[in-house]
């Protein structure tokens, strides 16, 4: 069998990448995402300019997954948009890196959006709606108006492939209110989940929280969050017209839960919490491990059971 798959008109030899924020944030990062199994790989939310991010400890490695309270600490958009027109033009027949854009309210969405627009990038765009740690401000995709507004203004001008990065949901009635908005626009993909907000893990032993910003609040990820990360795929699969397509994120660190993913009707999978405790070796563990699924399962290609997901009739 093979895990190739097409997303975005582009062959990709596994649908397995990093999710925005881990091992993407300098240029070594990046570099050893592109030397890795992984059949993609995305920077980090980038702002117009670099930032600084919350005091540490900012994330901490927990026993079933990790919590973060980052702050969007970034290198700035130039810097990450320089690596990737040097990486279109050193390995002009691979498949560019993923551009992940983070700004602080509308206006800097547009400006962030119009300098990929104007620049030579000819790779996929990730519009990342969902960043739950900048202390006051909230996150733009639990605002539906705030969304249809922001995709609205984007797509005046933005013509290269864009996804959008989404929060976790958990009401039908937000599922259908926000699908509803996104089958509006022209989106090449959805992003399902970004890490749950504001959660909290204490040290017992210190009776503390175990991270400085927020007293201690932060996004949650790893094995705590899978049942809601395939709830969205699923949720966003079965109501956005089929040429959005999904990316699944969160809980992914076997290739079971890929494969669950899979079946929930993601193409592209992204990997987090894992991967910061594994290192880039997890992508030929999870490649490995879903491999031996499709054959166990007789399968040829992830097209043959994506999305086929069964009910219970
Ligand atoms: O605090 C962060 O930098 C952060 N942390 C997350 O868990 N998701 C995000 O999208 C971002 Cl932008």
């Amino acid at each position: 069998p093979s895990l190739e798959v097409e997303f975005c008109g582009r062959l990709y030899e596994n649908p397995l990448m990093n999710a925005s924020g881990v091992c993407c944030m300098t240029t070594d990062d990046l570099d050893s995402m592109a030397r890795s199994r992984s059949g993609a790989f995305i920077t980090k939310s980038a702002t117009s300019t670099d930032r600084a991010g919350n005091p540490e400890p900012r994330y901490v490695t927990v026993p079933l997954g990790s919590i973060n309270s980052m702050g969007l600490p970034n290198k700035g958009i130039e810097y990450y948009l320089n690596y990737v027109l040097d990486r279109q033009k050193r390995f002009p027949s691979e498949n560019p890196p993923f551009m992940s854009v983070a700004g602080m309210g509308i206006d800097e969405n547009i400006k962030l959006l119009n300098i990929i627009q104007d620049s030579e990038f000819s790779g996929i765009t990730e519009l990342n709606l969902s960043c739950p740690n900048v202390p006051g401000k909230p996150q733009v995709a639990y605002d539906f108006e705030l969304t249809d507004r922001t995709l609205k203004s984007v797509f005046q001008f933005f013509t290269k492939p864009l996804g959008v990065k989404l929060p976790p949901f958990f009401d039908f009635a937000h599922f259908d209110d926000m699908a509803s908005i996104l089958n509006k626009y022209p989106l090449a993909y959805v992003n399902c989940i970004n890490s749950v907000g504001n959660g909290l893990y204490i040290d017992v032993e210190k009776e503390s929280v175990v991270i400085k910003p927020k007293d201690g609040f932060g996004g949650i990820g790893g094995e705590y969050i899978k049942p809601t990360a395939l709830a969205n795929v699923r949720a966003f699969y079965t109501r956005l017209n089929e040429n959005i397509k999904i990316i699944g994120t969160g809980g992914i660190r076997t290739g079971q839960d890929a494969f669950e993913h899979l079946l929930c009707g993601a193409t592209m999978l992204q990997i987090g919490t894992e991967l910061q405790n594994e290192g880039t070796g997890i992508f030929e563990r999870i490649n490995t491990e879903l491999l031996q699924i499709l054959e166990q399962k007789g399968y040829q290609s992830i097209e043959d059971f994506r999305g086929k997901l069964h009910s219970i009739t």
